[in-house]
């Protein structure tokens, strides 16, 4: 098939987030990074999958051939053709519940886009296909926008749904089991860090709106990458959603410039801005998270070294959320040549923040202990442009939903000096994050 790609963009008088979204058709389609363009996608004008460890260059092909015959007026950058999706974290394929419909990799370019940007809200209608016309888009753009700006008032924010019934996929002793042995290991010399992830399967009492959701995670995790990521519909099954609010950038690439970080290192948080104060101080100057975090900035420096004319390490310092406080260092490098932003998502995928050291005895440990399929949990979520430029974040602090379960993911790095209570304790409280927007 021949990928004609038509896209028009116009000014909108903004209905609220929250308003579009819950009017958007699935697949659905929310990205929103700390102080950039909130996009909420509806629908799907195309969609690029692949499989396999192959797949970052697939997708790149794809998008590379989806963007050549581009008839587009964005009227402003934010609005310009972007594709978003993500990767599931391991290599070969994803099926096990809740993932049966989610591929390695999949990207969606919107059939309608409203973007909400630092100079206004925009909305977008895109096609692509054989078929695909200036005429026929443009008056769709007509119809969206008529359509947009007549939307209701969504009323109030909905109350948590309430959650009548939780299961654990990992149960205290063999949550004690898997810690142990990967700490032997790690003694043994055999393994220097892995990371060990829990889910959690929460029956809601009724219904969960995601929209809702995603509106209230914005305003408790402001500095969060928020995201919605949902597979096509399928007339056999209830529509599954993957969604989040995560502290953690992979990577960024605009022009030649790189940004990305170590996140690692947790603590909870205080009462009162004396004890945050405390806990930080004590996060700072603790020798195991210390150990944790650097293993993270060194392995994502030498990741970028190949790439790289330079790599710039700012200061270790803390990032403080609504319900957790981590170690982050930022990390940014100037590339020596030109390079898609997907080569460095592959290269930095999985990083020692949510894999461990070295790679694939950590992924071997991993699959050999969790009890569950990873799926797209702790794996990149982001867009690509027609530029090869992207930003990604990790899938952290997110759940899938479908019918009334809803089905949550965290994870703690495992280092030698690591106790299975206090990495069991961490684990609960990186679940706070969606828990609090769903029980009562
Ligand atoms: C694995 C998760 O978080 C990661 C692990 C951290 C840690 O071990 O301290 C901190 C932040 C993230 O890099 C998660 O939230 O599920």
């Amino acid at each position: 098939m021949e990928m004609h790609l038509v896209s028009r963009s116009v000014p909108v008088s903004a209905p609220s987030f929250r308003a579009v979204l819950r009017a958007a058709d699935a697949p659905r389609t929310v990205w929103s990074a700390p102080d950039k363009a909130t996009v909420v996608g509806s629908g799907a004008a195309a969609t690029v999958t692949a499989d396999g460890p192959d797949r970052f260059d697939r997708i790149r092909e794809a998008a590379e051939e989806l963007f050549s015959s581009g008839d587009v007026h964005a009227g402003t950058e934010a609005a310009r053709p972007r594709l978003f999706g993500g990767f599931a974290f391991h290599a070969d394929s994803t099926d096990g519940s809740p993932w049966e419909d989610f591929p390695g990799a999949r990207f969606v370019f919107p059939r309608v886009q409203v973007t909400y940007a630092e100079n206004g809200t925009w909305l977008t209608v895109n096609a692509v296909g054989p078929d695909a016309n200036a005429e026929a888009v443009e008056e769709r753009l007509a119809r969206e926008r008529e359509r947009i700006e007549s939307l209701p008032d969504p009323g109030p924010v909905s109350d948590p749904p309430g959650v009548v019934h939780r299961r654990r996929t990992t149960a205290k002793d063999d949550w004690n089991a898997g810690v142990n042995a990967a700490v032997e290991r790690i003694s043994a010399g055999d393994l220097r860090k892995v990371v060990l992830a829990q889910a959690l399967a929460a029956d809601l009492a009724s219904d969960l709106s995601v929209p809702d959701i995603l509106d209230r995670l914005g305003d408790s995790y402001p500095d969060c990458y928020r995201f919605l990521v949902e597979p096509e519909p399928d007339a056999d099954r209830p529509q599954a959603s993957f969604f989040g609010a995560t502290p953690e950038r992979l990577v960024s690439l605009r022009g030649r410039t790189v940004e990305t970080g170590a996140l690692a290192g947790t603590t909870g948080r205080g009462e009162t801005p004396a004890e945050d104060e405390w806990l930080a101080r004590e996060l700072l100057d603790d020798e195991k998270n210390v150990h944790e975090h650097e293993l993270v900035a060194e392995t994502i420096r030498d990741q970028l070294a190949p790439f790289a004319s330079s790599v710039n390490t700012g200061d270790r310092c803390v990032k403080r959320l609504a319900t957790v406080q981590h170690l982050w260092t930022p990390i940014t490098a100037t590339l020596a040549t030109s390079e898609h932003v997907l080569s460095l998502v592959e290269a930095l995928h999985p990083t020692p923040a949510v894999g461990g050291l070295p790679p694939e005895k950590a992924l071997e440990t991993i699959r050999d202990t969790e009890p569950f399929d990873r799926g797209w949990y702790a794996a990149p979520v982001g867009w690509i442009d027609a530029a090869g430029y992207g930003s990604f974040a990790v899938a952290l602090r997110s759940a899938v939903s479908r019918d009334d379960t809803t089905t949550l993911f965290a994870g703690v790095g495992v280092v030698e000096d690591s106790d299975p209570d206090r990495e069991w304790d961490e684990v609960q409280l990186k679940y706070r994050a969606l828990l609090d927007e769903l029980e009562r």
